[in-house]
């Protein structure tokens, strides 16, 4: 079989986006976006890709950077179905590796944004960053050198300032963005020129991302490359929902994304709309998996034909997070029922595991604010999403390690947890421990959680209760009896 670099070829366009980070989301979310607006709208711009962390490039090269979308599900009732050839990459970079083809990509005329994603934990300071790193290891590091040489080349002309376009799932992303570029201006000393040039003629913007991106199908794999007739060793699949919402008016109409393909709202008001999608689409991920994966389940598809885990999410989703959102309640539930599609969605296999990485800053991120808003409108402990941490809890209680991951076991086999090193460690050295004392040690970290979650009356005692009834009858039995209470 022919691979899909030898049936398509590269479309030839000005460099206009620089691009941090080469995973799944962005190449079927950004980059598809820029290749469906170059053909639909002219917008003629490509994408430079930098691989923020150690890596080999090798598997883009190899397919010349051309890749195929294969956007599953359904669409105003209809089964939908697309598999487009994505030739909107120029080139994929490595930081650490070619640091002088990164930096070279500052002296492009054409470039006016940067977009990332680097996961939450990517936006960043680390003070052992020097100016002389080449490079420095934070994704703010290196972006406020390449600031600096595009500064200096062009010696501060205006309109080669850029626009920072930052896609993280992080509160304020784009502020939060610049901080930690002004951070690494301060630390290292950078001249009162490149401040008020980054000042005056660079931006960032908040902006909020949505599209469930499962990545490379592994199960599926076959089938769909005997139906596209080639082979693509870097085939990503998602849904067709998309959502990029820009908090910036005025870039409608320098960044003509918007598309019959793609959907992207240029807004003033973001916040209503991240609180939105982060409490109820990623609160119910965060909220729902690590139990059901415990309860035996793999996929978000599987939990929505399970009637035991369904009433649970129903009653996670609709009693205890919707009343929380700052939105017109019926907008909240019509949200939360086209969230509900969109899990159903038997095209597209999103597994538990995947989302289960990171929980200790998605618990925080993605439930936390909920339950506090929960506790504090009704005076109760909100009973699934103090569930949701004791489920997150039993998840991560093993005392086994693995390379650069703990290995938690469930009935029948044992599964691979993924989190900041350092995190698992300490959890590795509690585990073992009796269950209250567990429970009172995670909860304890007000560094993981901005405050110390054994001081929130009653919650440490009712979490406790839950990690002994699972250990007494079975996660999936202990869920079945909450759905009743
Ligand atoms: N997959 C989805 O459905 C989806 C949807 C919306 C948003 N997102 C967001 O996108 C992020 C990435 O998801 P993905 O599916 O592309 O995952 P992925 O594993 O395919 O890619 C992760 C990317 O983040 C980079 N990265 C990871 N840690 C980093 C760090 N500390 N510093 C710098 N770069 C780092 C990697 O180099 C890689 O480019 C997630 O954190 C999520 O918040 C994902
Ligand atoms: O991608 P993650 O690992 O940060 O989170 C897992 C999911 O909650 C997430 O990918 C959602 O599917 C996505 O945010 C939908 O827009």
């Amino acid at each position: 079989m022919k691979n899909v670099s030898e049936l398509y070829q590269k479309t030839q366009h000005p460099v206009r986006i620089l691009q941090f980070g080469e995973g799944n989301f962005l190449r079927a979310f950004v980059d598809y976006a820029v290749d469906v607006a170059n053909e639909e709208n002219g917008f003629d711009g490509s994408v430079a890709v930098i691989m923020p962390r150690s890596g080999k490039t090798d598997r883009f090269s190899k397919q010349d950077d051309i890749y195929t979308v294969c956007l599953r599900g359904q669409q105003d009732g209809k089964v939908y179905k697309e598999n487009r050839v994505v030739t909107s990459v120029k080139t994929v970079i490595s930081a650490c590796d070619e640091y002088d083809a990164f930096m070279a990509l500052a002296h492009e005329d054409s470039l006016e944004f940067v977009v990332s994603n680097t996961t939450e934990a990517g936006i960043t300071f680390d003070e052992k960053d020097a100016f002389t790193d080449c490079p420095p290891t934070t994704f703010p590091a290196k972006l406020t050198k390449f600031l600096y040489e595009r500064y200096t080349f062009y010696k501060g002309a205006a309109d080669k300032g850029l626009t920072m376009l930052p896609t993280e799932l992080n509160d304020n992303n784009g502020k939060l963005l610049r901080d930690c570029v002004n951070q690494y201006v301060n630390t290292w000393k950078l001249n009162e020129g490149f401040k008020i040039w980054l000042d005056q003629h660079c931006s960032f913007v908040d902006t909020l991302v949505d599209r469930i991106v499962v990545g490379y199908p592994k199960d599926s794999i076959d089938a769909l490359q005997a139906e596209l007739g080639y082979e693509d060793n870097l085939l990503d699949q998602a849904e067709p929902f998309s959502l990029w919402v820009i908090g910036a008016p005025a870039l409608a109409s320098r960044l003509p994304l918007n598309s019959s393909k793609f959907n992207v709202e240029f807004t003033d008001s973001i916040q209503a709309f991240k609180e939105q999608k982060v409490r109820i689409l990623n609160g119910a991920h965060t909220s729902m998996v690590l139990g059901a994966y415990l309860a035996g389940l793999d996929y978000v598809g599987q939990c929505m034909e399970d009637p035991i885990i369904r009433k649970s999410l129903d009653q996670t989703v609709f009693d205890e997070i919707v009343p929380t959102v700052h939105l017109p309640k019926e907008k909240a539930v019509a949200f939360a029922k086209a969230v509900y599609e969109r899990f159903e969605n038997p095209f597209v296999k999103h597994a538990l595991l995947a989302i289960s990485l990171n929980s200790i800053s998605k618990w925080k991120a993605r439930v936390l604010p909920t339950f506090k808003d929960s506790l504090a409108a009704t005076g109760k402990l909100p009973k699934w999403l103090t569930y949701s941490f004791a489920a997150f809890l039993a998840f991560y209680r093993t005392t086994q390690a693995g390379e650069h991951c703990l290995i938690g076991s469930r009935p029948g086999n044992t599964y691979e947890i993924h989190d900041d090193e350092d995190k698992l460690a300490f959890v590795k050295e509690q585990a073992g421990k009796g269950t209250a004392d567990y429970v009172k040690a995670i909860m304890a970290r007000s560094d993981w959680w901005g405050e110390d979650l054994s001081a929130i009356d009653g919650f440490a005692d009712a979490v406790t209760a839950h990690l002994d009834r699972m250990a007494e009858i079975g996660v999936k039995a202990h869920i079945a009896e909450l759905t009743k209470e």
